[in-house]
């Protein structure tokens, strides 16, 4: 048995015999074979047996690492480039041991060649210098954002979203992020420089710790569309909000419901699932996973799109749950072909049929094949094939099998609301027409189709708590290779409705400001904040009668939201993009007390004039990052002597990094603080070292004991309302 050190269980003693079984480095002890999931998937995936052992095989090998170039980025084309010119270049004949190892590749299905994968044991990483350097880069470029390590099949469901710039979008159960990452993308477009990104990304997830962790991954994309929530997906609220005046129900151009499920399509990288895998987590979560993409159609708009996806095989998490929600839309929802969509993408057809196990392990058709009463309540109805199968164009859904392209198992189905189904959508319906609706019709309506959704219990297993054959649901979790066990979340091992997480600490509350604002009217004449830039998008949070630290940045639409009358309705995490922050102490009482912070420089430096800027050289970037706390006077003159010129407070500093190795963008805007004798970097600890590392190839110096024993290191610290990171403070 091994010892556990940093989350991994490390192998004892010799290296494994080249002739034993495959085993993992995080659970030696797992033997990747299961013979009730073998039979079980043999009897419902309908493939010859060659193509079914090929499967299988796949299963037992680890996964390959993907990632993607992060698109919202003008840089994302320059670090394609880098890539294929500074390292795929350089990887063509690595050989280690006596085995050629294949460079990165492109993945063929993602546009512009912007996902790639990398098949490499991690043995070779540490042989080959060149895949060394590779791995170098990435870890350096995935710390600063611009690359993201992500699942290749778990890009697949934004990408048949087709989100168009702008859009509304939910994405209902969505952490830890990864494809509210590439929905945020896409819905700011291609950056225009000049643009300030409009719509809304709502990026929900019930558990409030996971919600956390979502808004923490995300904070790189600095999007000012961005709104987290912590809500039942399946209960999600209704929100009317106020558009140009006018009442409306708050409805989505598209929806996401990438549902918990059993997981046991990441068999080749959360390896436990080998062992722990029954049909039991099956049946046990369709009736929610029912319940969430029902909700999630209710709230999409008519013509919109919505996404349904899971990292199951098990046709009961899959078609079982479309053929459902069909059932309950009556028409209104179409499945959609998408064929003609990311044709490179292999993929096969969703069943028309299959069966279900029961605990003897012998498969039926029905419910009705359940003499007992007793047992046929642990069997939801709708697990089965309904009898119009055949009709529910179900070989549209999209299943994605680990040996067609060297990835992990997955199920994806498309769909566009094509009539009128909710009160929202007769209400917006009613408008068109021109006739006028209350609030209180509206209200009453809404009623009905939250009671749709509630009444799919009915044909669940009972709340006893007596759970079909297993009381443990292994979910996806991406960002550990340790599939977490539900069951501590719910009653019983019941997973009928998410427990709310008690632990949830208040949030302070969302305030709007606008440009009557003192602190706004500060930050406007301070640093030059051109007309252009809009005044009344400004949100800051504070509990009643304390100073707010921070002030942030709000799309139009999430701003919509926040001034809703049914906001109280939302359990909100977090929202809006920091732009400036309070610095604390300043002796110049005619100077500005906030300054701009790093996450917001992208966003507003094109909206402010020059007199807060400053141009300046490589070398005084060097002084900038070596030193903790550099002396106006080291840098050189005439960046010394236009120091000297500013007033205390915050400036932004411009730098010409063409013709480095930096790979990212040509231009670095750096936020600093200008003390009376000092100027600091106000960048995080890992850009800056990342920074320092690559141009100057040196590791920046550690902040003096003596000001950290001063507490200056945590003086900006953002909690409860923020969370970026040491930022390092600035001494007078
Ligand atoms: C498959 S994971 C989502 C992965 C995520 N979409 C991504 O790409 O990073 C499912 C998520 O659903 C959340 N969840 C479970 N039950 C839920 C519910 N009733 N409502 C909303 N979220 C739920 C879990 O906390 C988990 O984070």
């Amino acid at each position: 048995m091994g010892y556990r050190k940093g989350g991994r269980w490390k192998k004892k003693g010799n290296a494994q015999r080249k002739d034993a079984p495959v085993r993992y480095d995080s659970y030696p002890e797992v033997e990747p074979d299961n013979e009730t999931f073998k039979q079980y998937y043999k009897t419902q995936l309908q493939l010859t047996d060659e193509d079914f052992d090929k499967m299988y095989q796949s299963l037992k090998e680890p996964l390959p690492s993907t990632f993607r170039i992060t698109g919202t980025r003008s840089n994302a084309e320059q670090i394609r480039k880098f890539i294929e010119e500074q390292h795929v270049a350089n990887m063509q004949n690595i050989v280690v041991d006596d085995v050629k190892y294949d460079p990165p590749v492109p993945l063929p299905w993602y546009p512009d060649h912007l996902a790639w994968k990398i098949a490499c044991p991690r043995s070779v990483l540490r042989k080959s210098p060149e895949y060394a350097s590779f791995q170098h880069f990435m870890v350096a470029e995935n710390e600063t954002g611009n690359i993201n390590r992500q699942e290749a099949v778990s890009m697949i469901p934004p990408l048949l979203m087709d989100i168009k710039p702008h859009q509304k979008v939910l994405d209902m159960c969505a952490a830890p992020g990864s494809k509210t990452a590439q929905i945020i993308e896409a819905v700011h477009g291609n950056d225009k420089y000049n643009e300030l990104p409009a719509g809304l990304v709502v990026a929900n997830d019930a558990d409030y710790k996971r919600a956390q962790l979502l808004v923490h991954q995300l904070k790189r994309l600095q999007s000012p569309c961005f709104l987290a929530t912590n809500h039942d997906a399946s209960q999600f609220p209704n929100v009317s909000t106020k558009e140009n005046g006018v009442e409306t129900p708050w409805q989505f151009d598209r929806v996401l419901c990438d549902v918990p499920c059993s997981g046991d399509g990441t068999m080749r990288k959360n390896k436990k699932i080998w062992t722990s895998w029954s049909q039991g987590g099956a049946l046990a979560l369709h009736p929610l996973q029912v319940q969430i993409f029902l909700r999630g159609a209710q709230l999409i708009k008519m013509g919109g799109r919505i996404v349904y996806s899971t990292c199951s095989l098990n046709p009961i998490e899959n078609e079982a749950v479309v053929a459902e929600v069909l059932r309950l839309t009556e028409g209104c929802l179409e499945l959609k072909d998408v064929s003609l969509e990311l044709p490179e993408l292999i993929r096969r057809p969703g069943l028309t049929s299959w069966k279900v196990m029961t605990r003897d392990n012998q498969y039926i058709e029905s419910v009705d094949e359940i003499k007992s009463g007793r047992v046929r309540y642990k069997f939801p109805k709708s697990a089965f094939p309904p009898k119009n199968a055949e009709e529910l164009n179900l070989d549209r859904c999209l299943r994605i099998y680990p040996h067609d392209q060297d990835t992990g198992g997955f199920f994806v189905a498309v769909f566009e609301k094509v009539k009128p189904m909710t009160a929202a959508d007769r209400v917006v319906l009613a408008r068109e027409k021109g006739e006028t609706l209350t609030k209180d019709d509206i209200q009453a309506a809404e009623a009905q189709d939250a009671s749709v959704v509630e009444s799919v219990n009915v044909d669940s297993p009972s709340p006893s708590g007596d759970t079909p054959e297993n009381d443990e649901v292994a979910i996806e979790d991406e960002t550990s290779s340790v599939p977490k066990k539900r069951h501590s979340d719910l009653p019983e091992g019941v997973p009928k409705k998410i427990k709310q997480d008690i632990s949830a600490p208040k949030e302070a509350p969302f305030e709007l400001i606008d440009g009557t604002n003192e602190n706004v009217e500060e930050v406007r004449t301070f640093f030059g904040l051109k007309e252009e830039f809009p005044l009344d998008q400004f949100l800051v949070r504070a509990e009643p009668g304390n100073k707010y630290r921070n002030i942030y940045f709000v799309s139009q639409a999430v701003k919509d939201v926040l001034q809703s009358s049914d906001f109280g309705r939302l359990n909100m995490v977090n929202t809006g993009v920091r732009l400036f922050t309070r610095q604390g102490s300043l002796n110049d009482v005619n100077a500005c007390f906030f300054r701009l912070t790093t996450e917001g420089v992208p966003l507003i430096e094109p909206y402010l004039d020059d007199r807060r800027k400053l141009a300046v050289s490589m070398e005084d970037l060097k002084v900038l990052l070596v030193y903790a706390f550099p002396l106006v006077s080291q840098f050189t003159t005439a960046v010394r002597d236009a120091l000297e010129n500013f007033s205390p407070g915050g400036v932004l500093l411009s730098i010409d990094v063409e013709h480095t190795n930096l790979p990212a963008a040509t231009r670095l805007m750096i936020p600093v603080w200008k003390g009376k004798t000092s100027v600091n970097v106000l960048l995080n600890k890992h850009d800056k070292k990342s920074f320092c590392m690559r141009l100057f190839d040196e590791i920046p110096e550690d902040i003096p004991d003596h000001i950290k024993e001063r507490g200056l290191v945590n003086q900006n610290k953002d909690t409860p309302e923020a969370s970026t990171p040491n930022q390092t403070p600035a001494p007078q």
